[in-house]
């Protein structure tokens, strides 16, 4: 079996199940997080997210499936090394520092961390100047700032954020979203559970979505929320023109506003162009599609 895996997974999992008494909290989930993806872990409350991702860091044992994190068992020290994870639930040693939260968490990981690099990571989580300070005065964005730095600490492969940004400020999630476009760009593979459907449409690749304890759909953004729409302000429209708004997708139109189903937004450029030198004037052009929060809603609905 383990021969047929893809090597690049950051994780992998096969039909996890948890029962809580008599409470079903995961039912038969299966899904891959690839080597530097950006996975989005969605669902409502009590869909199951937080069991799964304590079940795939061997901190809940399952009563059916396998997991494999950077390829080996879940409960194999050697692939935990390699994992930062910020819980849902966090709390640091009040009498510590930040710096020495840090420095602790260095030292369990066994990793090999230089000063350099801890101060930079309490840079990068706005806490550089809060280092000395005792984590009893942090306010809790200040604490959860401080779960993302310990996560990231010890050079991760793979990071778990169980939802990073429950307790930040609109600021602070700004920063998170950055933070998590530079893990994407240093090819780190992430799992985010998050409430913000904003921010998950911004920086997942891919997203599976969880409701009560299965998988109700997975699927990379496009997958998941069908064509764009085109929505155009034009005056001028010639009938040459309609056929080549036409030609690029199926065409609705109320007064000046036109609407174009795409495929694909990267053929906007291209019509642009041959509706102005069509004659056309082109007053507003707005792609759009329907928006994770909506497609969410339907899924969850059971309206898909
Ligand atoms: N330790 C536990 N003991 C008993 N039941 C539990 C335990 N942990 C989770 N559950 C139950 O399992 C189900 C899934 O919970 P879980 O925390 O995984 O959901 P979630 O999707 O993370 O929810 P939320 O979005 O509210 O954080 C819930 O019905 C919950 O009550």
């Amino acid at each position: 079996m383990l021969a047929d895996l893809p090597p690049s997974a950051a994780v992998w999992c096969s039909g996890l199940r948890k029962r809580y008494r008599k409470r079903t909290a995961v039912d038969g989930v299966s899904f891959t997080v690839a080597r530097g993806e950006v996975m989005g872990l969605l669902g409502p409350n009590g869909a199951g997210k937080t069991t799964v991702i304590k079940m795939l860091l061997g901190l809940v044992h399952p009563d059916a499936g396998e997991v494999l994190l950077l390829g080996r068992p879940a409960k194999d020290p050697a692939s935990r090394a390699g994992v930062g994870y910020l819980p849902e639930l966090f709390r640091y040693q009040p009498w510590l520092t930040a710096a020495e939260v840090l420095n602790l968490h260095v030292r369990l990981s066994g990793a090999t961390v230089p000063e350099s690099r801890r101060r930079e990571c309490l840079g990068l989580v706005g806490l550089a100047d809060r280092a000395g300070d005792r984590v009893g005065g942090f306010s809790k964005g200040m604490q959860q700032r401080l779960g993302l730095a310990v996560a990231l600490v010890a050079g991760p492969e793979f990071v778990v954020l169980d939802e990073p940004t429950s307790a930040l400020d609109p600021l602070g999630r700004a920063d998170v979203r950055d933070l998590l476009l530079s893990l994407k760009e240093r090819g780190i593979a992430v799992l985010l559970n998050s409430h913000l459907l904003g921010e998950v449409e911004r920086v997942c690749d891919r997203v599976v979505i969880l409701d009560r304890g299965r998988v109700a759909a997975e699927g990379t953004l496009p997958e998941l929320l069908g064509r764009s729409e085109l929505r155009l302000r034009l005056t001028g429209v010639t009938a040459e023109a309609s056929a080549r708004l036409s030609a690029a997708g199926e065409l609705s139109r109320t007064g000046d506003e036109y609407a174009v189903a795409l495929d694909d937004l990267a053929v906007v450029p291209d019509l642009i162009a041959d509706l102005v030198a069509l004659g056309v004037r082109v007053h507003s052009v707005e792609p759009g599609r329907i928006s994770l929060e909506e497609r969410l809603l339907d899924i969850i609905r059971g309206e898909h």
